[in-house]
Protein backbone atom coordinates (compact mmCIF):
# COMPACT_ATOMS: atom_id res chain seq x y z
CA UNK A 1 0.00 0.00 0.00
CA UNK A 2 1.28 3.36 -1.00
CA UNK A 3 2.22 6.05 2.09
CA UNK A 4 0.65 8.95 1.32
CA UNK A 5 3.54 12.13 1.65
CA UNK A 6 2.58 13.63 4.46
CA UNK A 7 4.05 17.47 4.94
CA UNK A 8 3.34 19.59 7.89
CA UNK A 9 0.73 21.63 6.60
CA UNK A 10 -1.63 18.48 6.24
CA UNK A 11 -0.87 17.93 9.91
CA UNK A 12 -3.58 18.41 12.49
CA UNK A 13 -2.46 20.35 15.49
CA UNK A 14 -4.64 20.75 18.60
CA UNK A 15 -5.46 17.40 19.56
CA UNK A 16 -4.89 15.82 22.95
CA UNK A 17 -2.53 12.93 23.75
CA UNK A 18 -4.50 10.26 25.40
CA UNK A 19 -3.06 7.19 27.04
CA UNK A 20 -5.69 4.46 28.17
CA UNK A 21 -5.50 1.42 29.86
CA UNK A 22 -1.39 1.37 29.01
CA UNK A 23 0.45 -1.26 31.39
CA UNK A 24 4.28 -1.00 30.56
CA UNK A 25 7.40 -2.71 31.64
CA UNK A 26 9.64 -5.24 30.41
CA UNK A 27 8.52 -8.54 28.59
CA UNK A 28 9.53 -11.91 30.00
CA UNK A 29 13.11 -13.14 30.07
CA UNK A 30 14.28 -15.97 30.85
CA UNK A 31 15.10 -19.36 28.91
CA UNK A 32 12.97 -19.21 25.51
CA UNK A 33 10.99 -16.13 27.35
CA UNK A 34 9.16 -17.90 29.38
CA UNK A 35 9.17 -15.51 32.89
CA UNK A 36 6.22 -13.27 33.06
CA UNK A 37 6.38 -9.57 32.11
CA UNK A 38 8.07 -6.91 34.47
CA UNK A 39 5.04 -4.60 34.88
CA UNK A 40 6.39 -1.51 35.94
CA UNK A 41 2.98 1.08 35.53
CA UNK A 42 -0.22 -0.50 34.84
CA UNK A 43 -3.53 0.54 33.54
CA UNK A 44 -2.63 3.78 33.17
CA UNK A 45 -5.12 6.68 32.23
CA UNK A 46 -3.94 9.70 31.74
CA UNK A 47 -4.15 12.84 29.17
CA UNK A 48 -1.48 15.52 28.31
CA UNK A 49 -3.49 18.21 26.85
CA UNK A 50 -2.44 20.09 23.50
CA UNK A 51 -1.15 23.97 24.34
CA UNK A 52 -0.02 22.65 27.65
CA UNK A 53 3.65 21.20 29.13
CA UNK A 54 3.18 18.24 31.04
CA UNK A 55 5.68 17.32 33.16
CA UNK A 56 6.01 13.32 34.41
CA UNK A 57 7.38 13.57 37.32
CA UNK A 58 8.47 10.43 40.44
CA UNK A 59 11.10 9.65 42.73
CA UNK A 60 14.19 7.69 40.80
CA UNK A 61 12.68 4.39 39.23
CA UNK A 62 9.28 4.78 39.31
CA UNK A 63 8.90 4.47 35.73
CA UNK A 64 9.24 7.63 33.71
CA UNK A 65 11.12 7.17 31.25
CA UNK A 66 9.79 3.66 30.59
CA UNK A 67 6.06 5.42 30.00
CA UNK A 68 7.37 7.91 27.81
CA UNK A 69 9.56 5.48 25.81
CA UNK A 70 6.05 3.29 25.24
CA UNK A 71 4.08 5.70 24.31
CA UNK A 72 6.82 7.25 21.27
CA UNK A 73 6.72 3.61 20.14
CA UNK A 74 9.88 3.24 21.07
CA UNK A 75 9.35 -0.17 23.08
CA UNK A 76 6.32 -2.47 23.17
CA UNK A 77 3.40 -1.60 25.91
CA UNK A 78 2.33 -4.31 27.58
CA UNK A 79 -1.49 -3.03 27.10
CA UNK A 80 -3.49 -0.25 26.35
CA UNK A 81 -3.72 2.44 23.31
CA UNK A 82 -2.28 5.57 22.63
CA UNK A 83 -3.71 7.90 20.89
CA UNK A 84 -3.13 11.43 19.63
CA UNK A 85 -6.38 12.72 18.91
CA UNK A 86 -8.37 10.16 17.13
CA UNK A 87 -4.95 8.18 15.53
CA UNK A 88 -4.17 5.26 17.31
CA UNK A 89 0.01 5.87 17.22
CA UNK A 90 1.25 2.75 18.24
CA UNK A 91 -0.97 1.49 15.10
CA UNK A 92 1.21 3.44 12.60
CA UNK A 93 4.12 2.62 10.86
CA UNK A 94 6.96 4.23 12.07
CA UNK A 95 7.23 6.81 9.75
CA UNK A 96 4.04 7.88 9.86
CA UNK A 97 4.56 8.13 13.60
CA UNK A 98 7.69 9.82 13.21
CA UNK A 99 5.55 12.53 11.45
CA UNK A 100 3.29 13.08 13.99
CA UNK A 101 5.16 12.45 16.98
CA UNK A 102 8.88 13.82 18.22
CA UNK A 103 10.81 12.49 20.38
CA UNK A 104 13.99 13.82 22.49
CA UNK A 105 16.11 11.42 24.10
CA UNK A 106 19.11 11.62 26.60
CA UNK A 107 20.88 8.89 25.36
CA UNK A 108 24.18 9.52 24.36
CA UNK A 109 24.99 8.58 20.29
CA UNK A 110 28.16 8.81 18.05
CA UNK A 111 27.88 12.24 16.06
CA UNK A 112 30.34 11.56 13.52
CA UNK A 113 31.30 14.73 11.73
CA UNK A 114 27.38 15.90 11.98
CA UNK A 115 27.31 19.73 12.31
CA UNK A 116 24.51 21.10 13.68
CA UNK A 117 22.58 22.19 10.98
CA UNK A 118 22.65 18.44 9.77
CA UNK A 119 21.01 17.18 12.67
CA UNK A 120 18.32 19.96 12.86
CA UNK A 121 17.75 19.33 8.62
CA UNK A 122 17.04 15.57 9.77
CA UNK A 123 14.09 16.49 11.44
CA UNK A 124 12.52 16.58 8.08
CA UNK A 125 13.12 13.31 6.94
CA UNK A 126 9.86 11.49 8.03
CA UNK A 127 8.10 14.42 5.88
CA UNK A 128 10.06 14.16 2.40
CA UNK A 129 10.17 12.05 -0.58
CA UNK A 130 12.42 9.43 -1.13
CA UNK A 131 16.06 11.37 -2.50
CA UNK A 132 13.73 14.77 -2.72
CA UNK A 133 15.85 17.73 -1.58
CA UNK A 134 14.83 20.22 1.19
CA UNK A 135 11.55 22.36 -0.21
CA UNK A 136 11.11 26.16 0.22
CA UNK A 137 8.33 24.69 3.35
CA UNK A 138 11.59 22.02 4.81
CA UNK A 139 13.59 25.29 4.96
CA UNK A 140 10.85 27.52 7.02
CA UNK A 141 10.21 24.48 9.33
CA UNK A 142 14.17 24.59 10.19
CA UNK A 143 14.42 27.77 10.62
CA UNK A 144 11.32 28.44 12.87
CA UNK A 145 12.69 25.56 15.30
CA UNK A 146 16.29 26.94 15.26
CA UNK A 147 15.25 30.56 16.07
CA UNK A 148 12.73 28.86 18.75
CA UNK A 149 15.68 27.48 20.95
CA UNK A 150 18.22 30.63 19.50
CA UNK A 151 20.53 27.87 17.92
CA UNK A 152 21.45 29.23 14.87
CA UNK A 153 24.95 30.08 16.22
CA UNK A 154 25.56 25.99 16.83
CA UNK A 155 24.44 25.32 12.70
CA UNK A 156 28.12 25.09 11.88
CA UNK A 157 29.76 23.33 14.68
CA UNK A 158 30.11 19.97 14.68
CA UNK A 159 27.82 17.93 17.24
CA UNK A 160 31.36 16.31 18.89
CA UNK A 161 32.78 19.81 20.13
CA UNK A 162 29.17 21.35 21.31
CA UNK A 163 28.60 20.97 25.31
CA UNK A 164 26.04 18.53 26.39
CA UNK A 165 23.45 22.04 27.12
CA UNK A 166 24.45 22.99 23.04
CA UNK A 167 24.04 19.64 21.57
CA UNK A 168 20.26 19.61 23.64
CA UNK A 169 19.34 22.86 22.12
CA UNK A 170 20.53 20.95 18.49
CA UNK A 171 18.37 18.15 19.51
CA UNK A 172 15.47 19.80 20.24
CA UNK A 173 15.74 22.04 17.24
CA UNK A 174 15.41 18.63 15.37
CA UNK A 175 12.20 17.70 17.34
CA UNK A 176 10.63 20.81 16.12
CA UNK A 177 11.71 20.51 12.88
CA UNK A 178 9.51 17.55 12.59
CA UNK A 179 6.76 19.91 13.05
CA UNK A 180 5.24 16.58 15.04
CA UNK A 181 1.48 16.98 16.41
CA UNK A 182 3.15 16.35 20.11
CA UNK A 183 6.98 16.36 21.37
CA UNK A 184 8.19 14.16 23.90
CA UNK A 185 11.37 15.20 25.38
CA UNK A 186 13.08 12.79 28.01
CA UNK A 187 14.96 14.73 30.68
CA UNK A 188 15.83 17.45 28.48
CA UNK A 189 16.85 19.69 31.33
CA UNK A 190 19.72 17.37 32.70
CA UNK A 191 22.49 19.02 31.29
CA UNK A 192 21.26 22.44 31.58
CA UNK A 193 22.50 25.06 33.86
CA UNK A 194 19.85 26.96 36.01
CA UNK A 195 18.81 29.50 33.89
CA UNK A 196 19.11 27.98 31.22
CA UNK A 197 16.61 24.86 32.40
CA UNK A 198 13.98 27.96 33.42
CA UNK A 199 13.95 29.30 29.86
CA UNK A 200 13.85 25.89 28.33
CA UNK A 201 10.68 24.90 30.26
CA UNK A 202 9.12 28.63 29.26
CA UNK A 203 10.05 27.96 25.65
CA UNK A 204 8.46 24.45 25.70
CA UNK A 205 5.40 26.15 26.97
CA UNK A 206 5.58 28.82 24.04
CA UNK A 207 6.02 25.71 21.37
CA UNK A 208 2.78 24.00 22.96
CA UNK A 209 0.52 27.05 23.29
CA UNK A 210 1.52 28.60 19.50
CA UNK A 211 1.48 25.18 18.29
CA UNK A 212 -1.59 23.77 19.95
CA UNK A 213 0.40 20.34 20.70
CA UNK A 214 1.04 18.87 23.64
CA UNK A 215 4.44 18.70 25.31
CA UNK A 216 4.93 15.35 27.17
CA UNK A 217 8.33 15.95 29.79
CA UNK A 218 10.11 13.96 32.06
CA UNK A 219 12.10 15.93 34.65
CA UNK A 220 13.56 14.99 38.46
CA UNK A 221 13.35 19.24 39.19
CA UNK A 222 9.81 19.17 40.80
CA UNK A 223 10.63 22.70 42.27
CA UNK A 224 11.43 24.04 39.03
CA UNK A 225 8.26 22.52 37.11
CA UNK A 226 6.11 23.69 40.11
CA UNK A 227 7.61 27.14 39.04
CA UNK A 228 6.97 26.77 35.50
CA UNK A 229 3.01 26.13 35.79
CA UNK A 230 2.17 23.50 33.63
CA UNK A 231 0.29 20.28 34.48
CA UNK A 232 1.86 17.07 35.67
CA UNK A 233 1.69 13.30 35.51
CA UNK A 234 3.01 12.03 38.78
CA UNK A 235 3.76 8.82 39.78
CA UNK A 236 4.17 7.50 43.52
CA UNK A 237 2.25 6.59 46.72
CA UNK A 238 1.19 3.70 45.17
CA UNK A 239 -0.93 5.77 42.68
CA UNK A 240 -0.62 7.98 39.27
CA UNK A 241 -2.24 11.45 39.46
CA UNK A 242 -2.52 14.14 37.08
CA UNK A 243 -3.46 17.94 36.95
CA UNK A 244 -2.03 21.42 37.17
CA UNK A 245 1.19 21.15 38.77
CA UNK A 246 0.23 23.98 41.26
CA UNK A 247 -2.65 22.00 43.02
CA UNK A 248 -0.76 18.37 43.02
CA UNK A 249 1.54 20.66 44.97
CA UNK A 250 -0.38 22.22 47.02
CA UNK A 251 -3.08 18.95 47.88
CA UNK A 252 -0.65 16.81 49.27
CA UNK A 253 0.11 14.73 46.30
CA UNK A 254 3.99 15.82 45.85
CA UNK A 255 4.47 14.68 49.48
CA UNK A 256 2.60 11.32 49.28
CA UNK A 257 4.75 10.89 45.72
CA UNK A 258 8.02 11.94 47.29
CA UNK A 259 8.48 12.42 51.25
CA UNK A 260 10.91 10.08 52.72
CA UNK A 261 11.73 9.98 56.19
CA UNK A 262 14.77 12.67 55.60
CA UNK A 263 12.91 15.45 53.69
CA UNK A 264 8.86 16.40 53.37
CA UNK A 265 7.77 18.53 50.65
CA UNK A 266 6.92 22.19 51.64
CA UNK A 267 3.64 23.45 49.94
CA UNK A 268 3.41 26.75 51.22
CA UNK A 269 7.68 27.48 49.70
CA UNK A 270 7.03 24.90 46.76
CA UNK A 271 10.45 23.64 47.67
CA UNK A 272 11.42 20.22 49.47
CA UNK A 273 13.11 20.67 52.79
CA UNK A 274 14.80 18.64 55.29
CA UNK A 275 12.82 17.14 58.78
N1 LIG B 1 15.80 -2.68 30.05
C1 LIG B 1 15.19 -2.95 31.21
N2 LIG B 1 14.82 -4.21 31.52
C2 LIG B 1 14.19 -4.49 32.68
N3 LIG B 1 13.87 -3.55 33.60
C3 LIG B 1 14.21 -2.28 33.34
C4 LIG B 1 14.89 -1.91 32.14
N4 LIG B 1 15.09 -0.56 32.16
C5 LIG B 1 14.56 -0.13 33.31
N5 LIG B 1 14.05 -1.15 34.02
C6 LIG B 1 13.37 -1.07 35.33
O1 LIG B 1 12.14 -0.36 35.16
C7 LIG B 1 11.89 0.45 36.30
C8 LIG B 1 11.62 1.89 35.84
O2 LIG B 1 12.81 2.41 35.25
P1 LIG B 1 12.80 3.84 34.55
O3 LIG B 1 14.15 4.05 33.94
O4 LIG B 1 11.62 3.93 33.66
O5 LIG B 1 12.58 4.79 35.80
P2 LIG B 1 12.70 6.38 35.89
O6 LIG B 1 11.53 6.83 36.70
O7 LIG B 1 12.87 6.99 34.55
O8 LIG B 1 14.04 6.50 36.76
P3 LIG B 1 15.08 7.72 36.97
O9 LIG B 1 14.35 8.81 37.70
O10 LIG B 1 16.12 7.08 37.84
O11 LIG B 1 15.60 8.13 35.62
C9 LIG B 1 13.09 0.32 37.22
O12 LIG B 1 12.76 -0.58 38.25
C10 LIG B 1 14.16 -0.25 36.34
O13 LIG B 1 15.04 -1.07 37.07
Amino acid sequence: MAVPELTGEDLATGADLTVTDVTVGYPGSGLGGRRSPAVVLRDLNLTARAGRVTVLLGANGCGKSTLLRSIAGLQPVLGGTVRLGVQDLLALPPRERAARLAVVLTDRFDPGLLRGADVVELGRYPHRRPAGGLRPADREAIDTAVAAVRAAHLLERPLARMSDGQRQRILIARALAQQPGALLLDEPTAFLDAPARLELLAVLGRIAAQRSIPVLVTSHDVELAVRADGDAWLIGGGRTVSGPLRELAADGSIAAAFDTPAVEWDADGARFRLR
